[in-house]
């Protein structure tokens, strides 16, 4: 079943055509990758799904309805949460007051509730820090809980980065070269990380990425963009040995050297 399906989606900034009549569709509890050389339009798609850019055109329905429109907290709220390619952490804040950061969605009686202190309050915000504690056990940092953000290793912070993404409660989380600067050890247990959430959660996961490895590794499916067209989509074999994805990777000479 379709979780996310976008239909002829394209973005224009003004002459550029970022994203040109783009089509797919992302099925429920899948893990699927947007890859594409640099340039290609990867993020552009993330922020129109996301709601920080607006189409030029097209549509892009979660579970068959439009989220066109819609501003980023909305789509956060309907259950659609990201992660950036520069990691966007509040560097001076703890790690617990990070993931909490990511709750404010779902805790309902905002900033009267704080200023009258209510008891119910106070009562979701020991809820919503139980459940910051959990998320962080889950993405192992609990050990870190009080530390400032910007002291963690680079791989932890890119952890973190997800665990404030789970405290939205997605359906769907889209994850912006989660590996970049990673070393090998880190890129193990992000993929690790990456498979626990869907198979335990169901979560359905899109990222974009260059470390091919991981690509192949841990996606069913994979888009390919270039130049802001999609020109290839399928199983990872059938990605490795396309020869437009071959061609858009390494430049039409150097394909005809490949092969
Ligand atoms: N806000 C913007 N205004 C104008 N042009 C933009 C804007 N955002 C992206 N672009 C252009 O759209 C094209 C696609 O960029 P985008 O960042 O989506 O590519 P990408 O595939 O994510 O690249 P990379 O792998 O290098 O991150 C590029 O030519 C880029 O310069």
């Amino acid at each position: 079943m379709s979780i996310l399906t976008v239909k002829n989606l394209t973005k224009a900034f003004g002459g550029l055509i970022a994203n040109s009549d783009i089509s797919m569709d992302v099925k429920k509890g899948s893990i699927t990758a947007v890859i594409g050389p640099n340039g290609a339009g990867k993020t552009t798609f993330f922020n129109m799904v996301t709601g920080v850019y607006q189409p030029t055109s097209g549509d892009i329905e979660l579970n068959g309805k439009s989220i066109v429109g819609l501003k980023p907290h909305a789509v956060s709220a309907k259950g659609i949460s990201r992660t950036f390619q520069n990691i966007r952490l509040f560097g001076s804040m703890t790690v617990l007051e990070n993931v909490m950061v990511g709750m404010h969605n779902h805790i309902k009686q905002g900033l009267l509730g704080a200023v009258l202190d209510l008891p119910s309050f106070k009562k979701q915000e020991s809820f919503a820090e139980q459940e910051a504690y959990n998320i962080l056990d889950y993405i192992g940092l609990s050990q870190f809980t009080n530390e400032e953000a910007r002291n963690l290793s680079y791989g932890a912070q890119r952890r973190l980065e997800i665990g404030r993404a789970l405290a939205t409660r997605p359906q769907i989380l889209l994850l912006d070269e989660p590996a970049a600067g990673m070393n090998p050890k880190e890129t193990k247990e992000l993929t690790e990380l990456i498979f626990k959430m869907r198979n335990e959660f169901g979560l359905t996961i899109v990222l974009i990425e260059h470390d091919m490895k991981l690509v192949m590794e841990i996606s069913e499916h994979i888009i390919v963009l270039d130049h802001g067209e999609k020109i290839a989509e399928g199983i990872p074999e059938e990605i490795r040995t396309n020869q437009k994805v071959i061609e858009a990777y390494l430049g039409k000479s150097g394909a005809e050297t490949v092969s």
